[in-house]
């Protein structure tokens, strides 16, 4: 099996881009016929975990290869033996060839591939953010990759059309593509789970049951990831209202440390930036230590008090502290329902761009003195926030994946007040769910009437 994996990772397109059209001959590679590519997509979890009593490793991608060689179940089976097509649960198109890496004319020098599950994979964000990270340029370029994207059984075509694009773009680093519609098939060892898809709230819908309706969802995902996610998954949640998500998301998965959960609050932390350099007439990299407190709603805050431009506090860079306060927080807060309005959609191409960002900081040390915003279990923090909630807090990592709660930030009365509405209100949508995480007794009663998320004034 081992050898099977090896050879998962040598699979087409690195090679196709890499070789002559001789050598793709010698090694008898061919395109999957089209009856063949289109047989492949999605088949139904049970069948093929019932039907075809393969191993785990045996399920997915190039890595099918070997077990259908040990014990030919199909036609095509015989045909994988060959050389060309290996037949995948899930995998697509280019994406089910396979190759002998012993015969690679230099073996390249990169890591083992990394897999990276992402809901909501037909939907905006994941259109940019797909190509960004097939392209290396959020793992790095030494950094082979296996995309596992879910769908919900209304985008599985969109979820072919998505992967199509990805086949023709000739993307070295990306080895294996698969596709499903079941999280207990596309998250099995997921090494990151990047959770985007999630309903928009509708006309007329309540905030309650916008929370009621996704974190459903997001406890679906959170046992499938405990079920057959690698251990050490990071779980990045986006889909809104994305810190309850991640809390429902983490609950559900007891078995992965509940420090590997994010909400994402890096796109907050981004637009306050460009709103600092902007009012300082200084360019975005001048504008550091920048930490978005509390929840990504209109209750959210961006901390001005701790925040540095060219290594000096704001307000002595920015003297108007009534801009500050009543222009720029809610500036942020309301950033993405401004873009909204203008754009017809919300932010999907700059929240891309931040979840590039937030992996980033995750997998590469923070600067000297820095820090970023997340989304992250508020236990054991050290400025008195309720112990029990995803909360958007200064972080800082090593670039192994973790982090670690930065302390020591000064938080004055005007920063206290507000911390503490988010708070009450990240609560109170915690009551609004406890029961998705087997906690009854929750009395579902937001504060300040219905609050909003960022897109939606
Ligand atoms: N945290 C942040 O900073 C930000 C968060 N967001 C949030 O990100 C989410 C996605 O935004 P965007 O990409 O623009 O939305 P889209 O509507 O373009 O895409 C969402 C996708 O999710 C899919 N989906 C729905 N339910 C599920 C499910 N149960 N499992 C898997 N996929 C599912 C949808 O498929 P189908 O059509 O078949 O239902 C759709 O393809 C939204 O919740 C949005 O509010 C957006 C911007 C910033
Ligand atoms: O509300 C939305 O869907 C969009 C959003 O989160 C944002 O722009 O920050």
């Amino acid at each position: 099996m081992a050898a099977a994996k090896v050879a998962t990772l040598q699979s087409a397109a690195g090679t196709l881009a890499g070789v002559s059209q001789s050598k793709l001959l010698d090694r008898k590679i061919h395109a999957a016929p089209l009856n063949l590519r289109r047989s492949l997509f999605v088949p139904s979890f049970e069948a093929k975990h019932n039907g075809m009593g393969r191993s785990k490793q045996a399920t997915r991608g190039g890595g099918v290869r070997a077990a259908l060689a040990e014990s030919p179940a199909k036609p095509e089976a015989a045909a994988s033996q060959n050389g060309a097509v290996s037949e995948g649960d899930n995998c697509f198109g280019v994406f089910c060839l396979t190759y002998d890496p012993t015969k690679e004319e230099k073996p390249k020098t990169w890591k083992k591939t990394l897999r990276i599950a992402v809901s909501g994979a037909a939907g905006q964000i994941s259109n940019h953010l797909l190509f960004k990270i097939a392209a290396g340029e959020v793992f790095g370029q030494d950094q082979p990759i296996a995309l596992n994207l879910l769908g919900s059984s209304r985008s599985r075509e969109a979820l072919e059309g998505v992967a199509m694009e990805l086949e023709d773009s000739l993307f070295p680093l990306l080895r294996e593509v698969s596709i499903g519609v079941e999280p207990m098939q596309v998250f099995r060892d997921a090494d990151w789970a990047l959770l985007i898809g999630a309903k928009p709230r509708g006309p007329g819908m309540e905030r309650s049951d916008l929370l009621e309706l996704n974190g459903q969802i997001f406890a679906d995902q959170g046992k499938a990831l405990n079920a057959v996610a690698n251990k050490d998954v990071k779980v990045l949640v986006v889909g809104n209202p994305c810190n309850t998500n991640a809390l429902i998301c983490m609950e559900n998965a007891p078995d992965i440390p509940k420090k590997n959960f994010h909400a994402l609050t890096r796109l907050d932390e981004n637009r306050a930036k460009c709103q600092l350099a902007l009012k300082a007439g200084v360019w975005y990299d001048a504008v550091t230590n920048m930490t978005i407190w509390g929840n990504h709603s209109t209750t959210q805050v961006p901390d001005f008090v701790n925040a540095k431009i060219y290594g000096h506090p704001v307000k002595d860079v920015i003297k108007d502290t009534h801009w500050l306060e009543n222009d720029f927080t809610p500036a942020i807060q309301t950033r993405g329902g401004k873009l909204i309005k203008k754009w017809g959609r919300s932010s999907a191409a700059s929240t891309a761009v931040s979840i590039a960002d937030a992996i980033k900081s995750l997998v590469t040390p923070t600067p000297e003195g820095d820090w970023f915003s997340s989304g992250v279990w508020s236990e054991g923090n050290p400025y008195g926030i309720a112990q029990d909630l995803v909360f958007s807090l200064p972080c800082r990592s090593e670039g192994d994946g973790n982090y670690e709660v930065v302390s020591g930030l000064e938080i004055d009365a005007w920063l206290r007040e507000r911390i503490q509405k988010s708070e009450e209100e990240l609560q109170a949508e915690k009551n609004c769910v406890k029961h998705l995480f087997g906690e009854f007794g929750g009395v579902c009663d937001l504060p300040f009437g219905d609050t909003l998320l960022p897109g939606e004034q």
